[in-house]
């Protein structure tokens, strides 16, 4: 298990966006081609990494969190929703502002309440800037995040709980290495 997503990390290229090495992976950018034995790989280990035990509800941000989402959520019958970067002014609407290591932005997060228990999923982990702020505004719904788990961690930043990750990176000019995996 995970041998198809370390060997895909091993040769995805770089791209400077100013200071931050970028890697370019299908999982977190949909280029170059998703496989679907890559998709396969990452659905059946996150499946198994993740404790869904009474979790009503998936979350994922957009973009890069929707196919992810989409597959455990075939896979599992749980229904998801996705943190988007478009506002709805629905009632109940939490705005959060995003910070990367590359961008800015705000996330809108809608269909989470009181009493859900959420398995929130995403990509990747980089600074961590986007769950320290998804964090408290889930929670400040009053619903719980059961248990969350990345694809790919790279920096293993500080998020001031635990969380899982499936593969875990290191990025530099030259490349990906991928340092630990989950299974
Ligand atoms: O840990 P961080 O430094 O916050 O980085 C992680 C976030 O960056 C990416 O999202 P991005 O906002 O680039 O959107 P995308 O999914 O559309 O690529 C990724 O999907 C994570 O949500
Ligand atoms: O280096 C990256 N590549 C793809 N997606 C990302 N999201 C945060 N950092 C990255």
């Amino acid at each position: 298990m995970l041998e198809v997503l370390k060997r895909s990390l091993e040769i995805c290229p770089i791209v400077q966006r100013g200071e931050y090495s970028y890697f370019i992976h299908p999982i977190t950018d949909g280029v170059p081609l998703v496989e679907p034995n890559l998709l396969r790989d990452v659905a059946c280990a996150l499946f198994k990494a993740l404790d869904l035990k009474d979790v009503n509800k998936i979350v994922v941000s957009e973009a890069m969190g929707i196919h992810i989402g989409t597959v455990l959520s075939l896979m599992t019958d749980i229904p998801y929703t996705i943190v988007r970067k478009r506002e709805y002014k629905l009632p109940g609407e939490v705005i959060i502002g995003q910070t990367t290591g590359y961008s800015k932005g705000t996330l809108y997060l809608n269909s989470v309440y009181e009493g859900d228990r959420i398995a929130f999923i995403d990509d990747v982990i980089s600074t961590g800037g986007t769950i320290r702020a998804l964090l408290p505004a889930i929670e400040s719904t009053g619903a719980e995040v059961a248990d969350l788990c990345f694809v790919i961690n790279r920096g293993n930043p500080d998020i001031g709980r635990a969380y899982k990750s499936l593969v875990t990176i290191d990025v530099d000019k030259d490349g990906v290495h991928v340092l630990d995996s989950y299974f």
